[in-house]
Formats: structure tokens, C-alpha cells, sequence
């Protein structure tokens, strides 16, 4: 991408899409295009299409997406398939229809079958079957790779798919029904140390392991991988290291200086028992993540308080 390109970032206002402009800035790409979603509804292809046909993008990056944590994904499946198929799609086809020079889609590790091998390698995709909590989900993400690829087999563009593992930084969403476990966990410590609340709970057995990336470093990733990067494998995108729900309970306690108890609700699900990305491939093309996990929970921490 020269510094000048045009370059759409969809879903601009969230946790992603807002480190990919951060990241862009500090690069200096001076030419990006965004729309809210009041704006610009992505489910509606017409919107999409006219939107494309009048900004003629160079590059886009899909960040747009019906997200959120596994209560959310398991009370609204249908709402979860449905968004993300239409967002793809429409914007999948309305990049090849307008010529644009490259796209990078954002998948998820959850699209990997439920007890894949560990750490997960690209190539488990499609062979065993899903976690019934966010199966809506990454069947539309599954899509979406398959999209990429569909096209550019027939039609010849460039459209690369990363799988990002769980992500957690700057803009996340903090609402606790809908969110995923670390802003869940950062809000809980917080408000149980304001208000000298005696425990905190913690959902499921605090025995699944998850891997941990911040989204800063996810943007440099991707935006590293659309200026060097051109093969239909997908890219799995993490830390490969893994911790216990329970061991990041721990860590973002001491950070949030929390002095209370954990109590496990197992009424709650766990969801996938474990999670981490094999990131062998990712860093043979040149790409490490930089951000530790203990400097990610005092980085979002401070975020945070200064919001709240
Ligand atoms: N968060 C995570 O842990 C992970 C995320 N990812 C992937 O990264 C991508 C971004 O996720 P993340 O940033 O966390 O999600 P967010 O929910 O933070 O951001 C998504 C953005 O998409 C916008 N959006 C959603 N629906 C529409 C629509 N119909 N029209 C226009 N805009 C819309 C939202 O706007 P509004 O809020 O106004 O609706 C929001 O700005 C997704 O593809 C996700 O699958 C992958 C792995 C892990
Ligand atoms: C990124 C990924 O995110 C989702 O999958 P997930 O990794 O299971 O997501 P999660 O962050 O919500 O939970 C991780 C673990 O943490 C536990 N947990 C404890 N306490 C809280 C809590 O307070 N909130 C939440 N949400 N979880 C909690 C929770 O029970 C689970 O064991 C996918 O749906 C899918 O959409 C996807 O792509």
C-alpha cells in the first residue's frame, strides 16, 4: 500500500477496526475511508454497493462483524450468522465488483473444530466439528475464508484471510452480558474495588485456556501482512501462549488491585476447553507479537479508568 492509497477500514469504531486506524496514522497512510454504521448498514447490499461504486476503495480492510463473547454467541446465533454472512458477503462482492486492489478478512480461532489439535494449525480448518457455543458464528467466518478463496481461484483478485486468537485492548466492549471474558473481567475487579465488594464471579470452571492478544498488535499484524502477503492459506494471528481463565482472573486482579475472592458460577458454560494458535507461520513471514499479556491488562486498565 503507498502512503496515498484509499484504503476502507469497515467497522471503524470497534476494538479492531479502531487499532487498524490508530496503526494507519502512525504509519502514515493519509487516505482512509470509514463510515458508521448509522451511516453505512453493511447488511444492505444496495448501501454497500453504491458506497463502493462512489469510493472506489484500493484497500479494504474487513473489520466489520457482529462480535461478542459466548453468552452473546450462544443466546443470538441466529442474528450472528444472518449479520455476518450479509456483511461478508456484500462486502466481498462489492470489493471485486469495484476493482479493489486487495482485501484482508478478519476470521476468528473460533472457526477450528472444538478439539483440534493444540496449538491449532491453519490446516485443521474443516476437519472435525465445531463449538456448539459460537457454531453460528464461525460458520459465517468459515464462509468468508471460503469466499476469499472462491474468488480468488475464478476471478483472480487478492484477498487474504487472517484468524485472529481471542483479542483484548483500546475500544473493547465492556457491557457484561455481551462481552468477552477480559473487558468482563477488567469492569468486575473494577467496580468490586470501588465498592469494596467482598467477591467477584467468574463464569464457568476457570479451567479453559485461552490465548490472549492485544489488539495493537493485532493491527500491525494485519497491516503487515496486506503490504507483504498475497497466498490463499489463511494466517492465524496470536501470542501462542496460553493461560487459565482463572490465571488471567489472577493477573487482571493484581493489576486492578483487588483484594477480594474468586467464586466460579459452573452454571455458566466454558465454552472450547482450550485454545491457542500454532503461530509458526505467521512468524516465518516475519511477524511477532510484542505486547506481553501483563502489560496488555495495565495498558487496557489504564484505558479504562480514564473512560470511566
Ligand atoms: N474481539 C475479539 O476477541 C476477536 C475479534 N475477531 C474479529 O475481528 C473483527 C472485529 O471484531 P471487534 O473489533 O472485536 O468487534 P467490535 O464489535 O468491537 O467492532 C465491530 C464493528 O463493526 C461494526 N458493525 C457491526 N455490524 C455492522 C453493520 N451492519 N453495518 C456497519 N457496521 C457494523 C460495529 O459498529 P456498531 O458498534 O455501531 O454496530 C463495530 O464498529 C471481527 O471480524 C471479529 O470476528 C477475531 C478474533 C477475536
Ligand atoms: C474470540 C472468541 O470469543 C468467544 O469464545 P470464547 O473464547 O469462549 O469467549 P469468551 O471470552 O466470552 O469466554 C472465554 C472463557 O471465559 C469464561 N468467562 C469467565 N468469566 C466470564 C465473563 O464474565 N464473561 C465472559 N464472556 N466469559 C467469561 C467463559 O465462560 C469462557 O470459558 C466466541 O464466542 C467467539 O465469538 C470468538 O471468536
Amino acid at each position: 500500500m503507498d502512503k496515498q492509497a484509499k484504503i476502507y477500514v469497515a467497522g471503524h469504531r470497534g476494538l479492531v477496526g479502531s487499532a487498524l486506524i490508530r496503526e494507519l496514522h502512525r504509519q502514515g497512510y493519509t487516505n482512509i475511508v470509514v463510515k458508521t454504521h448509522a451511516e453505512l448498514d453493511l447488511i444492505n447490499q444496495e448501501a454497500v454497493n453504491a458506497f463502493f461504486m462512489v469510493e472506489k476503495p484500493d484497500y479494504v480492510f474487513l473489520s466489520a462483524a457482529k462480535v461478542g463473547g459466548i453468552g452473546a454467541n450462544s443466546t443470538y446465533p441466529a442474528e450472528f450468522i444472518y449479520q455476518n454472512l450479509m456483511i461478508t458477503t456484500n462486502i466481498i462482492h462489492a470489493a471485486y465488483k469495484n476493482n479493489v486492489k486487495k482485501l484482508l478478512f478478519l476470521g476468528s480461532s473460533c472457526i477450528y473444530p472444538k478439539m483440534a489439535e493444540q496449538p491449532i494449525k491453519e490446516e485443521s480448518l474443516l476437519t472435525g466439528a465445531l463449538e456448539s457455543t459460537n457454531e453460528a458464528y464461525a460458520l459465517a467466518k468459515i464462509t468468508g475464508i471460503k469466499m476469499c478463496q472462491a474468488y480468488n481461484q475464478q476471478y483472480g483478485t487478492k484477498y487474504i484471510s487472517v484468524m485472529p486468537t481471542n483479542l483484548y485492548g483500546i475500544n473493547d466492549n465492556f457491557d457484561l452480558e455481551t462481552s468477552h471474558v477480559f473487558p468482563a473481567l477488567i469492569r468486575k475487579f473494577h467496580q468490586a474495588k470501588i465498592n469494596n465488594e467482598p467477591i467477584v464471579t467468574i463464569w464457568g470452571t476457570g479451567a479453559p485456556i485461552r490465548e490472549f492478544l492485544f489488539v495493537d498488535d493485532l493491527a500491525e499484524a494485519c497491516i503487515y501482512l496486506m503490504n507483504t502477503y498475497e497466498e490463499d492459506k489463511i494466517v492465524n494471528i496470536g501470542t501462542g501462549v496460553g493461560v487459565t481463565i482463572k490465571e488471567l482472573a489472577e493477573s487482571i486482579m493484581q493489576v486492578v488491585g483487588y483484594k477480594g475472592e474468586l467464586v466460579f458460577d459452573t452454571s455458566k458454560p466454558d465454552g472450547t476447553p482450550i485454545k491457542i494458535n500454532d503461530v509458526s507461520y505467521l512468524n516465518s513471514l516475519g511477524w511477532k507479537a510484542k505486547v506481553s499479556l501483563l502489560d496488555g491488562i495495565k495498558r487496557t486498565y489504564e484505558w479504562y479508568k480514564s473512560k470511566s
